[in-house]
C-alpha cells in the first residue's frame, strides 16, 4: 500500500486552558495551543507538514492563515465539541469531496500539539497498519501513554465508529477506539499540554552544537532578516547601507566648462583676444567669433562658439594683443565636457555600500539629495549579573562593570549604534523584560548569563520566548558561549561571555557579521596576515587574540588573560587564528578601533 492512498485529518481547535502564562496572570486563560510555536514553527504548521505527504488534509478547527491552499479547512460542529467531534467534520470534509475522487483505504489522525512531529514518525504508523491489517494504529510515547490522537485509521473503521454515536459532541476518543487496534512506540512525540511541556520542547529546539567561526557567521549573515528600506536625506544618513543604488541626477559637467585657468578659443591661432573674461558661475558671457579668444576660469562654462580651452601656461601674448598656443607644448584641450564623468542615470554607487563621508559626496555632486537606506542599526547594552556594580563603593564580591561605558565604542567600530546601556538582575523576570521590550532597538546585546549555568538566564529566556537560536555556542576561545538568536519580533539578541575580554573580542568577531545581515551592506573580503610568533600561539581550538603591528606580520600576545582589558591596550587588532596555526598561514585580522 502506496502513502499516496492515505489521507489526513488535522486536528487543531481546542482550548489549552493549561497552557495559560503564570508569569502573565491576567493574560487570557484560554490559549490557542497549534498557534504557539516552536523552533519558530507553529505547532499546527508542524502537523500540517507531517502528513504533506498524504493525499488530501483536512484542518478542523478556527480558520487558520498561512495554511496551504491544498488543505481543506472546516470546523467542528459545535465549536469546541472536542476530538471526537473535529473528526466527525473532518470525515464529512473527506468524504464530502470523495464523490469524485475514489477513497481512501487510510486516513492519518494528528493533534496540533506535538512538537517535533514529521513524516517519517506518521510513516512508521502507516507501515504498521499496512503490516498488522487492523482497523486503527496509535503511537505510545516515550512515558508509555497511547496518543490515540496520532494514529491512522481504517476509513470505513473511524466512519462506523463515529456514526454509531449518538452524539459526537463532547465524547471522548475511548468511545471510539475499535476493539482490533495496535499500539506502536515512537520516540519523540510527546504532546505540549502545559508551559512546562511548551518550555521543555522550545529548550529542546535550540541548537546546541558549536559552529566553526565561518559557519557561524554565514548563518548569522543568512538566517537574519534585513531591516526595512527608508528614504532619507543625506544629511541623516550617517550609518545607513543603500538599499539602492546612487543613480546620477544630472549630467556632470552638465555643460561643457573649462578643466584650467586659460583661454577659451574659436577656430584656428592666432585669437585676438577680447577683455571681458568668463568667470565661474557667470551664464551670460557672449558668444566666440572665428579667430577670437576670452580669458577662462577653471570651472567655467564654455561660450557659444568656443572649440577649446588652452590653459595659461600653454600660451603666449603677442605685442599685438593677440594670443598663440607655444609650439612646443602638446596639443591638448583643457576643456571639461558635459557628462564625461557621467549622464544622467549613470548608476555611481552600488546597493550594499555603506553611507560614509565619500558617498554623501558624490551623491551631492550628482544632484542626488536623498537616497534609499537600511539602518542605522541601533543597539541596546544590557549588563547582566547581580555582582555587576557600575557605581559607588564594591561590597566584598561584586565586581567593577568595566564594559557598559566602553562596549559602545568597539560596537560603533562594527556598526552598531548603541542608544542606552542597562544594568539588569539575573532574574527570569528582568530577563523575560528586556527581551520583550525592544521596540526602539534592531539588537539587544545581552554581556554575560550566556554560559547556561544555575545563574545564566538567557538561554532558557530565549527558549521561553521562542526566540530562533541562529548561533547557540561556536569553537572558540575566548567567546565559545557567545548567542544570536532572532525573538519573534525580528529583534536581534546577541549574547557575549561576561569576562571583558571576551565579550570585546567577540563583539569583533560577530556583531559586523549581525550589521552586514540586518542592513544588507556587501561583505568585504577577510583582511589576512602572518603572525610573527605563530608557534607561541598555537593551540588545538580557534583562538582570538590580541595583535601588534610587527614589522609586515602581527605579533600575538601569548597568555592573555580575560578578566580586564589589558591585553587591548596599545595593540592594534585581534587576530582570529585557526586551530593548529601554521607559521605561513594566514589569520584574520580585525582592526581595533583607534581614535
Ligand atoms: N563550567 C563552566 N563554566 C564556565 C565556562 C565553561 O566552559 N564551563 N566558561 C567560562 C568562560 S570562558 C566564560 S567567558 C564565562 C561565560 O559565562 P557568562 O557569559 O555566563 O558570564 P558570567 O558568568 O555572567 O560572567 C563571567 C565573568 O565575567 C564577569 N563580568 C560579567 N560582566 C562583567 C562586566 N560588565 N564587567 C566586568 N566583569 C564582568 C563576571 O563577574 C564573571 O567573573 O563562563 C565561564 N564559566
Ligand atoms: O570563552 Mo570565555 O569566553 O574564554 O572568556
Amino acid at each position: 500500500m502506496k502513502h499516496s492512498i492515505c489521507d489526513a485529518i488535522v486536528l487543531a481547535g481546542g482550548r489549552g486552558s493549561r497552557m495559560a502564562d503564570p508569569e502573565h496572570p491576567t493574560a487570557p486563560q484560554e490559549v490557542d495551543k497549534p498557534a504557539m510555536t516552536v523552533g519558530g514553527r507553529r505547532m499546527v504548521d508542524i502537523a500540517v507538514d507531517a502528513v504533506s505527504r498524504c493525499r488530501r488534509t483536512v484542518l478542523v478547527g478556527p480558520t487558520r492563515n498561512g495554511i496551504s491552499e491544498h488543505v481543506v479547512q472546516t470546523r467542528e460542529s459545535p465549536a469546541g465539541g472536542g476530538p471526537v467531534a473535529a473528526l466527525a467534520a473532518g470525515l464529512q470534509s473527506l468524504d464530502g469531496r470523495a464523490r469524485s475522487e475514489s477513497t481512501a483505504d487510510l486516513v492519518v489522525v494528528v493533534a496540533s500539539d506535538i512538537p517535533v512531529l514529521d513524516a517519517a514518525a506518521v510513516r512508521s504508523l502507516i507501515d504498521s497498519m499496512v503490516r498488522a491489517q487492523t482497523d486503527a494504529v496509535f503511537a505510545r510515547d516515550e512515558a508509555g501513554r497511547t496518543q490515540f490522537l496520532l494514529g491512522v485509521w481504517k476509513l470505513s473503521a473511524l466512519r462506523s465508529a463515529v456514526a454509531q454515536l449518538d452524539s459526537v459532541d463532547g465524547a471522548p476518543m475511548r468511545a471510539i477506539v475499535p476493539v482490533d487496534h495496535l499500539v506502536i512506540p515512537v520516540s519523540g512525540i510527546e504532546d505540549c499540554d502545559t508551559r512546562a511541556d511548551l518550555l521543555a520542547a522550545r529548550r529542546a529546539a535550540q541548537p546546541t552544537e558549536a559552529l566553526e567561526i565561518a559557519d557561524a557567521l554565514a548563518r548569522i549573515r543568512s538566517r537574519i532578516a534585513p531591516l526595512p528600506v527608508h528614504r532619507v536625506a543625506l544629511r541623516d544618513s550617517a550609518g545607513t547601507v543603500l538599499a539602492e543604488s546612487v543613480l546620477a541626477g544630472t549630467a556632470l559637467p552638465a555643460v561643457d566648462i573649462s578643466a584650467m585657468d586659460g583661454y577659451a578659443v574659436c577656430g584656428t591661432e592666432p585669437w585676438a583676444l577680447r577683455s571681458d573674461v568668463a568667470y565661474a558661475g557667470s551664464s551670460d558671457i557672449t558668444g566666440l567669433t572665428e579667430g577670437t579668444a576670452v580669458r577662462i576660469a577653471t570651472g567655467a562654462a564654455l561660450p557659444p562658439g568656443a572649440t577649446s580651452v588652452v590653459r595659461d601656461e600653454h600660451v603666449t601674448r603677442e605685442a599685438d594683443g593677440s594670443v598663440r598656443r607655444i609650439p612646443t607644448v602638446p596639443q591638448s584641450d583643457d576643456t571639461r565636457r558635459r557628462g564625461e564623468d557621467w549622464l544622467p542615470g549613470t548608476e555611481l554607487v552600488a546597493a550594499g555600500t555603506p553611507v560614509d563621508a565619500a558617498v554623501r559626496s558624490l551623491a551631492a555632486s550628482a544632484e542626488t539629495f536623498d537616497v534609499s537606506v537600511r539602518g542605522p542599526v541601533r543597539g541596546r547594552v544590557i549588563i547582566s549579573g547581580n555582582e555587576i556594580r557600575s557605581t559607588g563603593p564594591l561590597a566584598p564580591g561584586e565586581t567593577r562593570d568595566v564594559l557598559g561605558s566602553v562596549l559602545p565604542e568597539y560596537l560603533a567600530h562594527c556598526g552598531i549604534t548603541v542608544v542606552d546601556v542597562m544594568l539588569l538582575d539575573d532574574s527570569s523576570a528582568g530577563f523575560r523584560d528586556v527581551l520583550t521590550r525592544t521596540d526602539e532597538v534592531d539588537v539587544v546585546i545581552v554581556v554575560g548569563a550566556t554560559g547556561g549555568g544555575a545563574a545564566d538566564q538567557l538561554r532558557s529566556t530565549l527558549a521561553g520566548v521562542d526566540a530562533d537560536t541562529v548561533v547557540g555556542r561556536v569553537r572558540v576561545r575566548p567567546g565559545g558561549s557567545q548567542i544570536t538568536a532572532v525573538l519573534p519580533d525580528g529583534t536581534v539578541v546577541l549574547g557575549l561571555p561576561g569576562n571583558p575580554l571576551a565579550a570585546v573580542g567577540t563583539a569583533m568577531l560577530t556583531a559586523p557579521a549581525i550589521v552586514d545581515a540586518l542592513t544588507g551592506r556587501t561583505v568585504r573580503p577577510l583582511r589576512l596576515g602572518l603572525l610573527s610568533n605563530s608557534t607561541e600561539v598555537r593551540s588545538a581550538v580557534p583562538r582570538v587574540v590580541p595583535v601588534t603591528a610587527d614589522g609586515t606580520r602581527w605579533r600575538a600576545d601569548i597568555r592573555v588573560r580575560t578578566a580586564h582589558l589589558a591585553h587591548l591596550v596599545g595593540r592594534d587588532a585581534l587576530a582570529v587564528i585557526p586551530a593548529e596555526v601554521s607559521a605561513d598561514e594566514p589569520v584574520t585580522i580585525l582592526p581595533l578601533p583607534h581614535h
